[in-house]
């Protein structure tokens, strides 16, 4: 990421309050009573088994999906009170491991398709999709490329650029690394410090990656349902 940044983003804090999750149709609680939270200025990462809730966690995180018991809180507000969609689309920005880009489409289109569907109020998106992407280290040239002539690893800078879009003060991310070599790991895993550190965001990252847990200020780890810290800087 070049040096240029953005003013801090406002400090967040998600919180988890005693959360039970169940999904329909199941006799089987996959998050029994969890409590964390999650601050501005951090790299959280989540590990645990394949099936342990994981990405459940996360859609829970995002206003995907609700708990079926306990609180989701985003700056002391439960989403359960809150408009979910108005959260979405302004306070949370997602990353996907398999970048979900249109891949027909340019770097800057699939940006500015997220901004119309969000309902950004930037008059001049494709100049800001630009002065995003640049920030991420993505040139001008390869911008205007349809997204499938571009490698994984500036593919996922895309998707990154895609959910800074809106702002957002959380970035939450399913294996971002997953697909991609470690020499590009490493350079997207310096845009989510940078992101924490420097922006001052609120980042969340489900990983089975050890390095991506490595870099962590605080690792959450799931097991039977449960959550607790089993590391980190901090
Ligand atoms: N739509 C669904 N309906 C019923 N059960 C589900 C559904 N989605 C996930 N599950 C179950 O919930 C549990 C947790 O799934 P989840 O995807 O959150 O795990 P995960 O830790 O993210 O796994 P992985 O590391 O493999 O991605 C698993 O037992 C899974 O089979």
């Amino acid at each position: 990421m070049t040096t240029t940044t953005t003013a801090p983003a406002e400090t967040a804090t998600l919180a988890l309050r005693d959360v039970t999750y169940r999904y329909p149709g199941t006799d089987r609680d996959v998050l029994r009573g969890i409590s964390a939270s999650f601050t501005s200025g951090a790299v959280h990462t989540i590990v645990g088994k394949s099936g342990s809730g994981k990405s459940t966690l996360l859609s829970l995180i995002a206003g995907l999906d609700t708990a079926g018991s306990g609180e989701v809180a985003f700056n002391g507000t439960s989403l359960a009170a809150a408009d979910r969609d108005r959260y979405r689309a302004r306070d949370i920005g997602v990353v996907f491991q398999g970048f979900n880009l249109v891949t027909n489409a340019s770097a800057v289109q699939n940006i500015v398709l997220s901004m119309n569907i969000s309902g950004s109020p930037v008059k001049d998106k494709a100049e800001h999709a630009y002065a995003l992407l640049e920030r991420l280290g993505i040139s001008r040239e390869d911008a205007t490329r349809p997204v499938l002539k571009l490698s994984g690893g500036q593919q996922q800078r895309v998707g990154i650029a895609r959910a800074l879009s809106h702002d957002p003060a959380v970035i939450i991310a399913d294996e971002p690394t997953g697909a991609l070599d470690e020499k590009t790991e490493e350079a997207i895993l310096g845009i989510f410090t940078h992101l924490a550190h420097v922006e001052n965001r609120c980042v969340i990252i489900v990983t089975h990656s050890k390095r991506v847990t490595q870099i962590a200020d605080v690792v959450l780890g799931i097991k039977s349902g449960k959550i607790g810290v089993v590391g980190g800087h901090r």
